[in-house]
């Protein structure tokens, strides 16, 4: 009765179930289809809908540069790994959290992860590889993309792949836990009350997951606090000397800087982070690159005359650079944003925190601590923002870069990006249009808590669309349903049958 008469967020529309009982939302999760029942919310009842009794959605991208600076929700609570010993991402305030990503970001930089670049070549020839001894065949495509995602982040942050792609194989079931894992957590993220339960200290200890697991979470934070063991154990007794993002945070957190040296738990949060987030957000990504590129012939026309004559000139090395893409194939950077568009890598709305004084978002007042989360899925369905045609895969809808969207390109290499729309001066209406557009392209999303990974996600993207296209033809088995698909968290899709044959 209170959440439906008397509550303050009373007023604004949405499913009666959904302003009842945080369950609705459950229910919509469980069902693997949380994304689309958003588009469908916004249709119904507009730029705002209360999708539990104290959290809304939005898709009106006026408010995002606001939202983006707000304190973490109590949803982000399930993706601790423990109560204590907290990673960047862990933290709920907006200063603090900043402060944390600081001491680690510089490791993800565009400069510091160029000069590994070599290590990414070495996955992306294996994968190449692989596929060559497969030319003819249909494969499930799906499982390679994510060994080779994570594969590259594994090397990347702690020179330590696992193998999925020499192998071909989820070695030793870790993508399998990772999974269940990510299932476990977002339930508990709907539940935020458990979430406080559960990670009250004395409590966790008799139900935290062991580190010795052989499956669930407990084996994917034991990869994480294993490997981090190892480096601790090979600087004792100095026996290799790395070049990846672990080493990079373990020296400028040294003994003489201001924050000192970073606590060994501080340090086993913080890898969890690229192997929680590092490889099904790329996988995904990847997949719908391949599916809209091979099912729309005038964009992988224009794709290949790009690299054809990239090659031609000789500018391509045999593994692609990233400079090298980004200075002779361009239009594969509007491949990736147009499919980060149509298919939005993140399924859930990852809400933050209203500030205690509340806001007013589209003349409702909601008050401070509502989560306020943004379904990507609706966003990019948003005809006042993408036009009319937002079904349609047009990845010239990003040509013509404004100067913020531009900027933004440049700045991959800052430690973090403010909010690219900027409704200052006074701009034409063609201006003004591609600003909207541009406010509407959060696929990592934006502010102090931007994705830390999305130099790497970048990288791997632009060198592994062109080598792809320029070495393969994919037909897609079933291009009406393409693959079978689970929102969790992440997108994940499996049985993406493809022919693959050498370039004709
Ligand atoms: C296509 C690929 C990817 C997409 C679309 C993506 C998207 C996102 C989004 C939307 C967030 C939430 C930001 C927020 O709270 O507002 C996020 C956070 C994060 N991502 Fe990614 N991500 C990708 C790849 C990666 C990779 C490769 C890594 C690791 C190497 C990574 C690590 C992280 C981490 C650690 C956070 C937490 C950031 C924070 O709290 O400050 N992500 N990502």
């Amino acid at each position: 009765c209170y959440n439906l008469f008397l509550h303050p967020l009373r007023k604004v529309p949405g499913p009666l179930l959904a302003a009842l009982s945080p369950f609705w939302q459950i229910y919509h999760f469980l069902g693997s289809h949380q994304h689309l029942e958003h588009i469908k919310l916004h249709e119904k009842y507009g730029h705002i809908v209360r999708v539990s009794p104290n959290t809304v959605i939005i898709n009106d991208s006026t408010y995002f540069a606001e939202w983006s600076n707000w304190d973490k929700a109590d949803w982000w609570l399930a993706l601790r790994a423990d109560p204590v010993h907290l990673a960047h991402s862990n933290y709920h305030d907006v200063k603090e959290h900043s402060r944390r990503k600081k001491l680690i970001m510089g490791g993800y930089q565009l400069s510091a992860i160029l000069k590994n670049e070599s290590t990414m070549d070495k996955h992306i020839l294996t994968w190449t590889d692989q596929l060559q001894a497969r030319v003819g065949t249909v494969i499930d495509f799906a499982p390679f993309t994510q060994y080779a995602a994570f594969d590259i982040v594994m090397d990347m942050v702690f020179s330590k792949p696992l193998g999925f792609l020499a192998t071909a194989s989820d070695v030793d079931g870790v993508i399998s836990s990772l999974h269940g894992l990510l299932t476990s957590a977002n339930i508990m993220a709907l539940l935020p009350v458990l979430s406080k339960i559960i990670f009250t200290p004395w409590i966790f200890r008799y139900l935290a997951p062991k580190h010795t697991d052989k499956t669930g979470p407990g084996k994917v934070h034991g990869l994480a606090y294993a490997i981090v063991r190892q480096r601790y154990k090979d600087l004792q007794e100095s026996a290799v000397q790395h070049n990846d993002i672990l080493q990079w945070i373990i020296d400028k957190n040294n003994p003489d800087s201001e924050n000192g040296p970073m606590p060994w738990p501080v340090l086993e949060q913080e890898s969890l982070g690229p192997i929680l987030a590092g490889s099904d957000s790329v996988a995904a990504h990847l997949r719908a690159v391949v599916l809209y590129v091979s099912t729309n012939p005038r964009v992988l026309v224009r794709l290949r005359a790009e690299i054809d004559a990239a090659d031609e000139k000789g500018a391509l090395s045999k593994i692609p650079q990233f400079q090298e893409v980004r200075k002779h194939v361009p239009y594969v950077d509007l491949i990736m944003k147009e499919a980060m568009r149509i298919y939005p890598i993140v399924g859930s709305p990852l809400p933050k925190e209203v500030p205690k004084a509340g806001t007013v978002i589209n003349g409702y007042f909601i008050p401070g601590g509502t989560s306020v989360g943004i379904s990507q899925w609706a966003v990019t369905r948003n005809k006042e923002i993408f036009g009319d045609d937002v079904e349609v895969f047009r990845p010239e809808r990003w040509e013509d870069a404004t100067a913020a969207g531009a900027e933004a390109q440049d700045a991959l290499d800052e430690i973090e990006t403010e909010s690219r729309y900027t409704p200052s001066e006074t701009p034409d209406e063609e201006e003004a249009k591609r600003r909207l557009r541009d406010s509407g392209y959060v696929p990592f999303s934006l502010g102090p808590m931007m994705c830390t990974g999305r130099n790497i996600a970048t990288m791997e993207i632009y060198k592994i669309t062109t080598q792809l296209f320029r070495l393969f033809d994919f037909q897609i088995v079933n291009a009406i349903q393409p693959w079978k698909e689970a929102n969790k968290m992440a997108m994940v899709q499996w049985d993406f049958f493809v022919k693959v044959t050498e370039r004709a």
